[in-house]
């Protein structure tokens, strides 16, 4: 049998992970150059749209080294987004060493940071690689220097890389082979398998992939989930290659998956263990940290006649991302629903994605937001991350908010830029330190409602891409809290209603009303939004009544301009939800979260 090694790739996001995963595979001749296309490890549209990986993937790589000896490469690929650091930890479980990969020309950065001292926690080997050398703007004593200081590595140890020229690959594999351990772990001890992901496949139910720690598994074996005790037979068990490759068994050390007739969706839990029936380990592998959802909004079918349909497709869903939770909501507006719990904004709009596309829903979300605590008259404390739940105001004691500490790392000339900011942000107790010349770390105190929105995308566009950011939840503080409510033509949406912050309340009340303007279509009568708070209206828009004829504004002949017209206007109305006598597109639930226009 081969040696073993099991690694991951760790990097600031857009260093360059999935491009070498990509050369990696490459180099082990899983494809020839005509079957390669770039980013192979990026199955999801979403993920080739957006460049950016989100879960992780598996994948087993065959190589023979320098020595002449044959490996199996386990590579379990991660995303690099702050949300989805929780991916990031459940992949470093099932390994022994990580690539930490570092950007030529942009050097250190936040995440990269955090995900060594995730690797760190695991005590897991790391292996310094510096990546893009071929970038005219790459400066590798430079990048050494921050590795040395920064991050407390032996710059002499770094292995220099291009994944995109395909310059060093087989150092990188070399490397992998000798500074990374094989697994430890026995066959003939009882099995143990960590399960680190599973997805459903419509025919044979869920597939799981796992790292099998101690013991044996085959097709026949009967296995029992530690955590419910949920018995299933084994029907076939296999390693990831580019596609599910059968084998007759996994054994200690491997990574791969077992396919078990698993229709029960519910039975299957990321980071439980699994062990055989008949011969049980008594106690579970340490499994994951516990993933805490900070940003809630609520998920309602665009037709009420969807919600089972929806209800099937959150539950598929949330296999292949554990890292949703999610519960049944309902609204005066919308009717039945679920609200949802997310890791972040970036995570909220995947998800949303990922429903519409891969599962075929037509779904409304409804305004972010974060969990606030409130004491009331009667000394209880309540904890509300859902505005319909905002208790009577002339009951509230005090109320609190969560509070992150925001690390942003960028070149010293947009520390200006990035102050004002995180000013505007309510951030508070800025601090500075000097890493390595020419570079800032700037540290705020930040409440947490104010970077779900679109604090990355701001930060990126005012440090010209240069800054990066990192956070983590600190501590509740007191603040100064209301309920904003959104009235359309006199009657009270719920579902756009937001807990703010008293000062900025007029601020986002404004915003909002001309957000909904622009995006509700006009009607053949005057509508009016309001944004209210108690009772009193603190800011309003008028939505015109309209023109009937949407083609008339296209003078005469254009025929297919005209048709266009006509399809959109048709297309628009199946995403329409009615409120009252008013119809708000699906897009409008959305865009008002967007501080800013796109
Ligand atoms: N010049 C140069 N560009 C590279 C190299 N490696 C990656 N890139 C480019 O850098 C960009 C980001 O690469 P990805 O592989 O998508 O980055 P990633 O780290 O996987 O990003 P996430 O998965 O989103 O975290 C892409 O445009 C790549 O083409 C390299 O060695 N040289």
């Amino acid at each position: 049998m081969p040696s073993i090694r099991n690694f991951s790739i760790i990097a600031h996001i857009d260093h360059g992970k999935s491009t070498l995963a990509d050369r990696l595979i490459q180099h082990a001749g899983l494809v020839d150059e005509r079957q390669f296309h770039d980013q192979m490890l990026d199955t999801m549209d979403i993920e080739r749209e957006r460049g950016i990986t989100i879960k992780s993937n598996t994948i087993t790589l065959p190589y023979t080294g320098r020595n002449g000896e044959t490996y199996a490469l386990n590579l379990i690929d991660t995303p690099g987004h702050v949300d989805f650091s929780y991916e990031v930890s459940r992949a470093l479980a099932s390994c022994e060493g990580v690539l930490l990969l570092v950007d030529a020309s942009q050097g250190v950065e936040a995440q990269t940071i955090a995900n060594l001292y995730a690797a760190m926690e695991h005590d897991l080997v790391v292996i310094p690689v510096i990546n893009k050398i071929d970038l005219p703007s790459a400066d590798v004593d430079r990048v050494k220097e921050e590795i040395e200081n920064e991050l407390a590595l032996d710059s002499e140890q770094v292995i220099l890389c291009s994944a995109k020229e395909g310059i060093g690959i087989e150092d990188v594999l070399e490397a992998i082979v000798e500074r990374i351990p094989p697994p430890k772990g026995s066959p003939s001890e009882p099995l143990a398998a960590l399960v680190f992901d599973a997805h459903y496949d419509p025919f044979r139910g869920a597939v799981v992939a796992c790292r099998v720690v101690d013991g044996v598994v085959r097709p026949g074996d009967l296995i029992r989930f530690l955590s419910n005790g949920a018995v299933h037979k084994v029907e076939e068990v296999g390693i990831f290659g580019l596609k599910r490759e059968s084998r007759k068994s996994l054994s200690a050390g491997e990574v791969g998956y077992i396919i078990a007739g698993i229709k029960t969706v519910s039975d299957v839990n990321i980071g439980d263990t699994i062990t055989l029936d008949r011969m049980p380990v008594e106690k579970p592998l340490p499994g994951f940290r516990e993933v805490k959802p900070v940003v809630f909004s609520s998920i309602y079918p665009v037709s009420s006649d969807d919600y089972p349909s929806l209800a099937d497709a959150l539950e598929k869903y949330k296999l292949n991302d554990a890292a949703l939770v999610y519960q049944k909501d309902s609204s005066a507006a919308l009717g039945q629903g679920f609200r949802c719990g997310f890791l972040g904004l970036l995570h909220l709009e995947i998800v949303q994605e990922r429903l519409e596309r891969e599962y075929d829903q037509s779904i409304i979300m409804t305004v972010p937001s974060v969990q606030y605590r409130f004491k009331l008259d009667t000394a209880e404390t309540v904890i509300v991350e859902n505005p319909q739940y905002y208790p009577d105001p002339t009951r509230i004691v005090s109320a609190e908010e969560p509070f992150i500490r925001a690390s942003i790392l960028c070149p010293d000339r947009y520390m200006g830029a990035v102050m004002k900011l995180c000013s505007e942000r309510r951030g508070e107790n800025p601090r500075f330190s000097v890493p390595t010349p020419g570079r800032v770390e700037i540290v705020f105190d930040m409440p947490l409602a104010e970077v779900i929105f679109d604090f990355y995308d701001r930060l990126k566009t005012v440090t010209q891409g240069y800054g990066s950011f990192d956070y983590e939840i600190i501590e509740y503080r007191e603040s100064n809290l209301a309920k904003l409510d959104i009235l359309v033509n006199g009657e009270k949406v719920d579902a756009l209603s937001l807990i703010v912050h008293r000062d900025r309340a007029r601020e986002w009340a404004v915003q909002v009303c001309e957000r909904l303007k622009e995006e509700i279509p006009r009607h053949q009568f005057k509508i009016a939004i309001q944004g209210a708070i108690g009772g009193k209206i603190i800011a309003r828009s008028t939505i015109s009544a309209f023109r009937k004829d949407v083609t008339a504004k296209c003078y005469g002949g254009d025929i297919t301009r005209k048709r266009k017209l006509l399809e959109k206007q048709k297309k628009g109305k199946k995403r329409m939800k009615m409120v009252g006598a008013v119809s708000i597109p699906q897009s409008a639930f959305v865009a008002v979260l967007k501080a800013e226009k796109a």
